[in-house]
């Protein structure tokens, strides 16, 4: 399988590297209006493969995307110290303006994946740019928090974080949702597990991690002004669900026709992701607090979009 990577910045190289290594293409192709970035990227990450699967890593032109089964959107800007996903929007959109055609002329049939912030929005964008099923207009949403939450559970629980169930719902930024209420540790509800192993999930416990899952990002950036390898392999793990027809449960965004009271919104619930892209929605369960949160992060993101002109 080809996949495209257009973006060969420090998320589409870090996307690249991770596909590469896990062995899921045949092929990776990145594609940056930066040629010279794209082709040192693909020549590094070549080096890699030998040590870990066969995997043919280049860099190319929008021409090369042809026959591409799943292509990711990378491109744009990141955001600096102290800048929220949402103030990248008019700065991505005018990227996504050039590139989503692009990438269509060459690969009408791809699965677009997409990565550049706000991702949610960028979505819905790319959703309107293409005119593709929302199935198959992908964003990786809240892959990336849902692996933070289940990464800071599994800590405190002293667990690995695969046996953890717990997903984060709403937008991929600040006003994200995470879902205590319908967790899991194995098979026993997440409070009650936590509780019998001695390390109950008080309210102090919890403001701390959700203020690790929701600021992580802040934090990181301001450490080294950036944040790649958990996206990387988030988007390379959808890949996968893609490549390998996994029908695997994933919290990644699409445009929704109805979610928490609004319609048509690009967010993130827990969906069944395979070859054909989105399978199936898997609505949570959620509580009266959690239900009231998830219609405030889709009412602001659909408030967004509907200001964004193309
Ligand atoms: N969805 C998620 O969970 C995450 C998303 N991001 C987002 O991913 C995006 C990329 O971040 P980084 O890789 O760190 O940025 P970066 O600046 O390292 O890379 C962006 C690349 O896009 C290229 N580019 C810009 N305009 C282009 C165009 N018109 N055509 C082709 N290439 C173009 C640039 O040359 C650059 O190489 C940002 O919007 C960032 O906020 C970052 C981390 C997590
Ligand atoms: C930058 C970003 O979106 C993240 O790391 O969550």
């Amino acid at each position: 399988m080809k996949i495209g990577i257009v973006g060969a910045g420090m998320v589409g190289s870090s996307a690249g590297y991770a596909i590469a290594l896990m062995g899921i293409a045949s092929s990776v192709i990145f594609v940056d209006r930066n040629a010279d970035l794209a082709r040192a990227q693909a020549e590094d990450i070549s080096h890699a493969v030998p040590f870990m699967s066969s995997c043919v890593v280049q860099a190319g032109d929008y021409a090369d995307l042809k026959g591409a089964s799943v292509v990711i959107l990378a491109a744009g800007v990141s955001q600096k110290p102290g800048e929220t996903r949402l103030e990248l929007l008019g700065r991505n959109a005018a990227v996504f303006r050039e590139v989503v055609g692009e990438v269509l002329r060459v690969a009408p049939d791809a699965i677009l994946l997409i990565a550049s912030n706000p991702v949610d929005i960028m979505t819905q964008i790319t959703a309107r740019l293409s005119g593709l099923p929302a199935e198959r207009v992908i964003g990786s949403g809240t892959i990336l928090d849902t692996a933070r939450f289940r990464s800071l559970l599994g800590r405190h629980l002293q667990i690995s974080p695969q046996s953890v169930h717990a997903y984060v719902l709403g937008e991929h930024g600040d006003s994200e949702v995470l879902a205590w209420s319908n967790a899991r540790a194995g098979s026993e509800p997440l409070l009650s597990f936590a509780t019998q192993l001695g390390a109950p999930l008080t309210g102090a416990i919890k403001a701390e991690i959700d203020d690790g899952v929701r600021n992580a990002a802040y934090k990181i950036i301001n450490g080294k002004g950036a944040t790649y390898y958990g996206i990387g392999a988030g988007l390379a793990r959808i890949v996968k669900s893609i490549a390998q027809d996994q029908q695997d449960v994933l919290s990644v965004s699409i445009v929704t026709r109805h979610v928490a009271g609004i319609e048509d919104v690009a967010l993130s619930i827990p969906r069944v992701v395979g070859a054909a892209g989105i399978c199936a929605d898997m609505m949570p369960t959620l509580d009266d607090g959690e239900n009231e949160a998830l219609h405030r992060s889709a009412s602001m993101l659909k408030t967004t979009i509907e200001a964004v002109e193309l």
